[in-house]
């Protein structure tokens, strides 16, 4: 696999006709320069203050920022404007952030969206931070907040299945509910391994369902409306995965139910949100009738 080759071919979406007008509006964002922004590292990502801008630039930031709707992962605060994502990341970056620290190291996070949790992680002066997600909108979103946090953060435009060909390995792979989305999750696991220097280490966090069994659900269709969940196991049927594909010292960080205080709705989200995901007359259970949302948060590290 020619790593530049696909890198090159997939940026050419900007030109695709669903793409082009985010992009377009985005450009508009980035003839606004500005130095020594204020920044705060906290749960909303905040970029600059209110008063470093015109009421015009006031005006393009707005502008882009709705036209980049939905805002799935955040909250960021861009120069006053508060973009209330669907979901309150922080919730899940507090949670894991006692559970690693990436000084100088070399850092990837896979399924990164639009970046909320690398620019967090700046706090922590790792050596490179690389974001890996297909998707052209959040790639998108991240270049607009990016342009003016001006951070060396890289985003690649690929997804899990591109990282054993990378032009470098990790020190650190985040892997954050992305693993219920592919169809093979012990060879997602693999490539995750395959990613790591020797000593390496995951965070992953994936959708759990309850029980000592080794065995994992397998939606018929849609799981929580969401159409691309293909496994959903049990602690004990991840442990054999991650083990499977070459890790140790598995270490069970968190379980958590989702909540409505962490994905809801808001003016800067889809129309549906968690509550109309679960069933109206029992919360434990999804509107397909499967378990409700759990997950469960997983460090390991590299066998050697
Ligand atoms: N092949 C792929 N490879 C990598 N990423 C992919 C792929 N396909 C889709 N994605 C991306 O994986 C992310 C899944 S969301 C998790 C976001 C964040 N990590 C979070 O934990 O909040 C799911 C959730 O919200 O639970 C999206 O950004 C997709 O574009």
């Amino acid at each position: 696999m020619n790593i530049e080759e696909i890198k090159k071919e997939k940026i050419k979406c900007l030109e695709w006709k669903n793409v082009k007008p985010w992009y377009e509006q985005v450009k508009k964002s980035f003839n606004i320069q500005k130095d020594n922004l204020f920044v705060d590292y906290s749960d909303w990502f905040t970029i600059g203050e209110k008063q470093d801008l015109t009421k015009e630039e006031h005006e393009v930031i707005l502008e882009t920022a709705k036209k980049l709707i939905p805002w799935r992962k955040g909250p960021f605060n861009l120069f006053g404007l508060k973009i209330d994502s669907e979901w309150q990341s922080n919730i899940k970056y507090n949670l894991i952030r006692p559970h690693f620290n990436l000084k100088d190291k070399v850092v990837a996070d896979i399924g990164c969206n639009n970046g909320y949790y690398m620019f967090r992680m700046l706090e922590d002066k790792p050596k490179r931070l690389i974001g890996f997600d297909p998707s052209a909108l959040t790639m998108l979103q991240f270049e607009f907040i990016n342009h003016f946090v001006k951070s060396d953060i890289i985003y690649e435009k690929l997804g899990v299945e591109h990282l054993e060909y990378y032009n470098h390995t990790f020190d650190f792979i985040f892997m954050l509910g992305v693993l219920y989305h592919r169809a093979d999750p012990v060879g997602c696991l693999k490539s995750l391994a395959k990613g790591l220097n020797k000593n390496g280490e995951i965070l992953i966090d994936t959708f759990m369902i309850d029980g000592e069994e080794e065995v994992a659900l397998t939606p018929n269709g849609r799981y929580s409306k969401i159409p691309n969940i293909y496994f959903i196991p049990t602690i004990p049927a991840l442990k054999n995965w991650l083990n499977r594909a070459g890790f140790e010292d598995i270490e069970v960080i968190a379980i958590t139910t989702t909540t409505s205080e962490e994905q809801r709705k808001t003016k800067w989200s889809f129309d549906q949100s968690l509550e109309d995901f679960l069933d109206k007359d029992d919360k434990t259970k999804t509107v397909e009738g499967y378990p409700a949302p759990k997950r469960v948060y997983i460090k390991a590290k590299k066998k050697n």
